[in-house]
């Protein structure tokens, strides 16, 4: 008697819960269509990619990523701009210079890279704050200008470059004697890796006056984990789903995610005790950089980190390193494909004493024609995002379009430096001499951003490319083996597959 009871209690259970979550799934499915159908046609006369029903262009952005709906974006409109519905969000593409100029000129409060907390975003930048924590990139608000320019004056000032100069030689010398191990000849397998390596390493000696940064791969690893987590829509599914269930708290990360916040944590805390052991052994040296960062920002001499300087060690185990790495890897695989624009560098390079600050950052045209030639073409942050915070009215368009808050606006760098449109015949080409005696204004080149959020470390980075580039090239014969390098569209855009050179010196 009970246990019949019993049973026909389990069968009605079991029954109303079919019956509960197939009605909450038809009302999800139902809401879904509704938002679909309520925002059709959002933008009356842009050009709009059809995705499948209800899910639209979801299934192409979780199978092949942002890059590839990206470009599908971009063919369908011609006149510079187009969009998709991702389920109820609405991504759209400005592919237009003047277009992509406006949407980057915008104030935080009309568009920003996360968007409105309280709003679901697509935005990477959002599993970028969970996995690292606040940064720049993240930042918005008054305290924003102010970070901006002490990293401005850290980073992109000639002053304080001359400074670090010796710094980056040494680094450069050691990390490219490294690639013979006293030798005069050697293979090597993949050039990316140890051009990663030598921007780790100077990213620690410059910090925190640590060049073993890089020593067992965990910064590369660690950063090359964050980079893919970030790029990769899943993990937001992922959060978003735990969120619902309220597994998670807002903006806060789930627990593999914590994981690996602790493993960034780790490096840093270790980098933090050089740090510490340096200024307690040398009270009279010159400060690292991290320390001056954190002076311009409210801290002391000595003891714990200001706010934006302690943000900015997690950043940097991320950041920083691939695109200068990168950098190089491109330029020795353009150098190579094209040996009359490396007669003409090298000409160059014997020509001047190159362990003179001044020479290398601003007195070596053709070598500055080469570096922009291989962002304009090779874009490491290949394209960005605003997500629309504030109606407003993009006035650069055709026809008036209008984007609404929680839009997300993807520009592509790369569309923008290669289009045969703006760049000629030859955009596909590697021709350094298009950017000797500068470019026409016209000509979309913005491979460190544009706007009040564009790079505040650019002059670094290039002054940290070229100097590892000339050492390399004084040094060696540096021979790609494969002429046959593609382009991957992923987080940063890099080279189909390992990079294998052969290294010779001079004789
Ligand atoms: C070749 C190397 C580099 C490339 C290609 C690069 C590229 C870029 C681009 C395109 C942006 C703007 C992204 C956007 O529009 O949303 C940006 C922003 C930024 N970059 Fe770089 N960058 C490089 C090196 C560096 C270095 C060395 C630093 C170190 C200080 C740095 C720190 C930042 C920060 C903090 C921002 C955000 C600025 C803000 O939002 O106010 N970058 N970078």
């Amino acid at each position: 008697m009970i246990l019949d009871a019993l049973h026909k209690f389990v069968v009605d259970m079991a029954l109303s819960v079919v019956v509960t979550t197939a009605a909450g799934l038809l009302m999800l499915l139902g809401f879904l269509t509704f938002k679909l159908v309520s925002s059709d046609n959002v933008l009356p006369g842009v050009p709009k990619l059809e995705g499948v029903p209800i899910l639209g262009a979801m299934p192409i952005y979780l199978k092949h990523g942002m890059p590839q709906l990206l470009s599908k974006l971009i063919a369908i409109g011609d006149d510079g701009i187009s969009y998709v519905n991702v389920v109820n969000n609405v991504l759209v593409s400005v592919h237009d210079p003047v277009m992509v100029r406006e949407v980057l000129a915008y104030p935080e409060e009309i568009a920003s890279r996360e968007g409105d907390p309280g709003r679901m975003a697509w935005s990477p930048f959002r599993t970028l704050r969970r996995l690292i924590g606040n940064s720049l990139f993240n930042e918005v608000g008054p305290e924003t200008s102010h970070q901006r320019n002490a990293f401005i004056h850290e980073f992109n000032s000639a002053r304080s470059n001359s400074k670090k100069f010796d710094t980056i030689t040494k680094i450069a010398t050691m990390h490219a004697n490294a690639l013979t191990g006293g030798g005069s000849t050697a293979e090597v397998d993949d050039i990316r890796y140890f051009a990663d390596n030598f921007a780790i390493a100077l990213w620690g000696e410059t910090l925190y006056g640590n060049s073993n940064h890089h020593v067992g791969g965990h910064v590369l690893s660690l950063s090359e984990t964050i980079l893919t987590l970030a790029g990769n829509p899943w993990p937001l599914v992922w959060y978003s789903f735990q969120l619902y269930l309220k597994l998670v708290a807002p903006g806060e990360p789930t627990r593999s995610e914590a994981k690996l916040r602790a493993r960034v944590a780790n490096v840093v805390q270790r980098n933090i005790g050089i740090l510490e052991e340096y200024e307690y052994s040398n009270p009279d040296a010159p400060l690292k950089t991290i320390r001056n960062l954190s002076i311009m920002t409210g801290g002391g001499r000595t003891g714990p980190l200001s706010k934006l300087a302690s943000e900015f060690t997690n950043l940097n185990v991320f950041s920083g390193h691939h695109s200068i790495g990168l950098n190089v890897t491109w330029l020795l695989i353009e150098l190579d494909k094209h040996p009359e624009c490396l007669a003409k560098l090298m000409a160059e390079i014997n020509s001047v004493d190159t362990t003179d600050f001044t020479n290398v950052n601003s007195k070596m045209p053709y070598l500055d024609a080469v570096i922009m030639e291989i962002n304009r073409l090779h874009p490491t942050v290949h394209a960005t995002l605003r997500v629309i915070n504030r109606e407003t009215t993009l006035a650069s368009s055709k026809k008036p379009v209008v984007l609404k808050p929680g839009m997300l606006i993807y520009l592509s760098y790369l569309h923008l430096h290669t289009s045969q449109k703006f760049w000629g015949f030859d955009a596909g080409e590697f021709v350094p001499e298009r950017f000797l005696g500068g470019y026409k204004k016209d000509q979309p080149f913005m491979p460190f951003g544009y706007g009040p959020r564009n790079c505040v470390g650019y002059k670094f980075a290039i002054l940290a490319v070229k100097v590892y580039l000339v050492t390399l090239l004084k040094t060696y014969q540096v021979e790609v083996r494969d002429h046959d390098h593609e382009m991957k569209l992923g987080t940063l855009l890099e080279p189909t597959k390992p990079v294998a050179v052969k290294v010779s010196c001079h004789s």
